[in-house]
């Protein structure tokens, strides 16, 4: 069963979704022969707010959502600082997010169709997967396999307020975003940026519109210069 993120009541994803959908190029608008694996990174930056616009424009396209990876709660540590670490590479199955990846490189259309969705047919053959998540660039095998890396930031006060207003499946008990959330942020920010991993960053105070007009213009003509 497939659902669109903006379905699912109070974000709540009952395992793996995949979200697909087929429709046009804008008239005039040349998509070529590509797959193409687009990555969108920060808590609270705007990822699905963002992915949802570019899955409504963007041809073949199908997307998956790291945090349907999180391990059980039982299985998540609990640290010294007494947080449940959710916000670690180790909390989340990077392993099944890597097999469902390299499903849907093995077979885009075979993958597409698997989860519901009729895929269009036409010379381009252009397929687009997007993986929107807040630690994508932290694990090795995934990071290599990615065409565009997008990393959206926003200041400390603007995400600590946003993140107020959010509900997850496990709400966040009090101090967790300065115990752990913050700071588990700034330490894979500067491991990633250490280990030279190229991201294009997009400022997440932008406003909705101007950010998917950016990423959109990107995304066409990185498809159009791999020609
Ligand atoms: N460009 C933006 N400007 C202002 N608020 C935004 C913007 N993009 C998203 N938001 C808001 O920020 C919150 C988190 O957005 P969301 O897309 O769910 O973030 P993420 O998926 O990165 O955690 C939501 O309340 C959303 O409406
Ligand atoms: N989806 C879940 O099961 C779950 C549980 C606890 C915390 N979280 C939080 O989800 C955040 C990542 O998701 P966003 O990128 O949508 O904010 C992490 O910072 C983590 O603390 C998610």
């Amino acid at each position: 069963m497939l659902h669109h993120p903006l379905e699912i009541p109070n974000r709540v994803r009952p395992g793996p979704s995949i979200s697909a959908r087929s429709v046009a190029g804008p008239e005039g608008t040349v998509y070529l022969s590509a797959t193409s694996q687009i990555n969108i990174s920060m808590t609270n930056g705007g990822k699905t707010t963002l992915t949802n616009s570019l899955l409504k424009s963007l041809p073949n396209c199908c997307v998956i959502h790291q945090d349907d990876f999180f391990k059980p709660q039982d299985q998540i540590a609990v640290g010294e600082d007494g947080f449940k670490q959710w916000d670690v590479l180790e909390s989340l199955d990077m392993e099944a997010m890597l097999s469902t990846v390299q499903a849907w490189m093995s077979s885009p259309r075979k993958f597409a169709r698997a989860h519901g969705v009729s895929v269009q047919l036409d010379a381009s053959d252009t397929h687009i997967l997007i993986l929107e998540g807040f630690l994508l660039y932290s694990y090795k095998p995934l990071v290599d396999l990615y065409s565009r890396r997008y990393f959206l930031t926003v200041p400390y006060e603007e995400c600590k307020w946003r993140r107020s207003t959010r509900r997850y499946m496990v709400p966040d008990p009090p101090g967790l975003f300065d115990g752990h959330v913050w700071p588990m942020y700034q330490k894979y920010k500067r491991e990633m940026e250490a280990n030279g991993v190229e991201v294009v960053y997009l400022d997440g105070t932008k406003s909705r519109e101007e950010l998917f007009h950016q990423v959109l213009e990107d995304i066409q003509n990185s498809l159009l210069n791999r020609s």
